[in-house]
Formats: C-alpha cells, structure tokens, sequence
C-alpha cells in the first residue's frame, strides 16, 4: 500500500463542548485503485480527506505515505508532499479566470517544482490536454468552457506533475449525468494508466461503479 493511517482521530472544540469526529480510522490506499468514500453527511468523509491529504492535523494516529511516516512530518515537509506527490479535484474546478487551459497546468507544474525544462514542461501539458480530450482547447479560457470542459480542464492539472495520490471531494456533483459518466471514466483511466492511488468522495451511488473499493464511514469510523 502507497498510502496508509492507523487509528486516526480528529476532535473539534467549540467552546467548552469537545466533540471526536474520527473515532480510530484505518484506510489504506492503494496505486492504480479508485477507493470510494461514502456516508452520511457529517459522518466524517471530509475531515479525513483533508487530514489524509496533510490539510489539516489529525488529533491522533500515525499516517504513512510511500514508506515515509507523514505523521512525524512539519509543514514545510508536508507541503512539498503535497506539491510534488498528490492532486487534488473538487467539486467545482476552481481554474484561474485569466489563464488559459495551457497555464493552468504550466502553473502546476512550477508549483510542483518540475525538473523539466520550459520546452519540455509546454509538451507534458500539451500531451496531458490530449489525454483529457482537451487538445484543440489548449488557448481556451475557463469563461469560453462548459462545466464538464472546466473539469476535464482541472483533473488534467491535478495530475499534470505526475502525483502519486489523487484527492478527489465530489469530482461530478456539479454535471449532469452523461458528463458525470465522462469525467469518471477519465478518472479510471488515469488512476489505471498512471498507477495513482486516488481516493474519491461521493453521494452518487452511479459513481460507485467506476470505483475498485467502496468504504462506508459511520459516526466517525470506517464500517
Ligand atoms: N473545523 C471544524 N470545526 C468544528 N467542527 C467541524 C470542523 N470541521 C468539521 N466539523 C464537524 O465535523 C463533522 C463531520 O464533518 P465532515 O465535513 O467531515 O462530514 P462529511 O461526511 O464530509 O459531510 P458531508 O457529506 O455533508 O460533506 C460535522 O459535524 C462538522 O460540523
């Protein structure tokens, strides 16, 4: 397994009243598999795919990221886990209004501090738009894309630099369903192709079908 935690814990305090939200969660993750995280709105989904993802920190527990206890990690560490080795998909694309489909993924790539050169950096992007069926829209702007086409857009920048995990909170919850079809289906294949361990959280039960796994959270553990 790329990816593992062991009796993760989360609680929130407001005020004087403290409440657990994960109870001890074990989840592995594993490359080349789609893991399906399902469950009742707050039964905890989002809170452990952040804390997987090193966005927040867990109260308890250890986590374990290809070999490396991440757990033990600062933030700086964390962060450039974070940059270099995972993406990240939402629910809506969140792409950068003034930058073209092209820049988009240049800018991940920086962040990501590629090794590639200029030249080679504009090819992984031009290649990854191809991949996504987005070619022909490279010097598009998000304002001219469909909902689907801005998706299609941000899944081709949350795996432009070749992450290891892909985090993805509710990839179709804003496409009706033949585009929800056709972005999990390009999830599948690049989580296949690419060997990504990716982890999606969904309420769609017409999603399920694309994953390899399905885990149920329940109050704050995995059923
Ligand atoms: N920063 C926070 N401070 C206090 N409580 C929080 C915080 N983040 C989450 N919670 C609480 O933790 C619980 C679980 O929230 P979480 O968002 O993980 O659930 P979820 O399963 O993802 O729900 P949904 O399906 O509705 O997105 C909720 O009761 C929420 O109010």
């Amino acid at each position: 397994m790329i990816f593992s935690t062991s009796n993760i814990k989360k609680s929130f305090t407001t005020g004087e009243v403290s409440e657990e939200i994960l109870k001890g969660v074990d989840l592995s993750l594993a490359e080349g598999e789609i893991t399906a995280l399902v469950g009742s709105s707050g039964s905890g989904k989002s809170t452990l795919l952040t804390i997987a993802a090193g966005l927040q920190p867990a109260s308890g527990g250890e986590i374990q990221f290809d070999g490396e206890e991440m757990s033990a990690m600062n933030q700086e560490q964390i962060r450039k886990i974070r940059a270099q080795s995972f993406g990240f998909v939402f629910q809506s694309a969140h792409l950068v209004p003034f930058l073209t489909a092209e820049e988009q993924l240049l800018l991940m790539l920086e962040t990501a501090g590629s090794p590639l050169t200029k030249k080679q950096r504009r090819e992984e992007a031009e290649n990854i738009l191809g991949w996504v069926g987005m070619g022909h829209r490279k010097t598009a702007y998000p304002a001219s894309m469909s909902g689907g086409e801005k998706q299609r857009i941000a899944i081709a920048r949350a795996i432009v630099h070749q992450p290891k995990l892909l985090f993805a909170d509710e990839p179709t919850a804003s496409l009706d369903s033949t585009k929800s079809h056709e972005v999990m289906e390009l999830l599948q294949k690049l989580t296949k192709t690419l060997n990504i361990a990716t982890l999606m959280v969904t309420h769609e039960e017409d999603m399920l079908a694309y994953a390899d796994r399905v885990i149920t959270m329940k109050d704050g553990r995995l059923a």
